[in-house]
């Protein structure tokens, strides 16, 4: 669904932050996007999006790439940013109703879907409200409700826990695993590594702007030579040397 090929990039030509990353995401899988503050996971995720121009390398979606064939490539695609980015001029159900209209999801289908997704993530109540007067978490929700409404072959999530509470958390957890049961793509980076370790397949370790360790826990404990380490373990070995 993934692939991406030896990819370098930053944010200025003289000074790469990410070096020759290269990592496949397959469909019904969860990849673990992990390092420490500055390794490179957003920047690399801002690449995937196209939001940054790769220096050298590539990065294609069910085989195209962004350059080659633009509405393809956002029309397979959702994503989940760090920090909630919405219109203060449209109320959540308008937020919802924008992206159904954005991905082509027909009127029963986004009515059905917005439903089920309001009421998981208990945002009902709110769904005429305008998102300034919501709270750090119910706005990091509308990020989730749009991105799930799409149901898209390939999510891409960025440290999606934070501001959320236990319940949320929890419904969260429960979504991306049936998205994954339904075939979905997910490339998900996070700092908490229990919940990684739980849920993802497999992982890249970035450590300074490089893939440390690659694969399924029991791949980089060989990796590494620790055969019976958590991933904590194995994050701290890498990040120590
Ligand atoms: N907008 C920017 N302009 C210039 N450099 C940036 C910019 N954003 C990030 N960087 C630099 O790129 C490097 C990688 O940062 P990035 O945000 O990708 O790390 P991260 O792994 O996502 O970290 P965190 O866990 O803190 O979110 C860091 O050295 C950072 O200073």
């Amino acid at each position: 669904m993934l692939v991406v090929k030896d990819l370098t990039g930053g944010y200025s030509r003289h000074q790469p932050v990410i070096h020759q990353i290269s990592l496949e995401v397959q469909p019904a899988e969860i990849v673990g996007l992990i390092g420490v503050n500055g390794a490179g996971k957003s920047t690399t995720i801002k690449h995937i999006l196209g939001l940054l121009t790769p220096q050298s390398g590539s990065v294609t979606v069910q085989g195209s790439t962004l350059q080659e064939n633009p509405v393809q490539f956002r029309s397979h695609l959702a994503y989940i940013p760090e920090v909630p980015q919405f219109y203060e001029e449209l109320t959540l159900w308008e937020h919802l109703e924008l992206t159904a209209r954005a991905y082509q999801i027909p009127p029963e289908e986004f009515k059905q879907r917005a439903e089920y997704l309001l009421d998981v993530f208990r945002m009902k109540k709110v769904a005429k409200w305008f998102p300034h007067t919501f709270s750090k978490g119910m706005q990091q929700k509308i990020m989730l409700l749009c991105a799930f409404l799409v149901e898209p072959s390939l999510l891409i999530v960025d440290e999606p826990f934070v501001g959320l509470d236990p319940l949320a958390i929890q419904a969260l957890l429960d979504l991306l695993l049936q998205r994954k049961k339904a075939g979905t793509a997910i490339l998900m980076s996070t700092h908490i590594l229990t919940m990684a370790e739980k849920y993802c397949d497999r992982f890249v370790l970035l450590h300074e702007g490089r893939v440390a360790l690659y694969g399924t826990l029991e791949d980089m404990r060989k990796q590494i030579g620790l055969p019976n380490a958590s991933l904590e373990e194995l994050f701290i070995q890498v990040v120590k040397d």
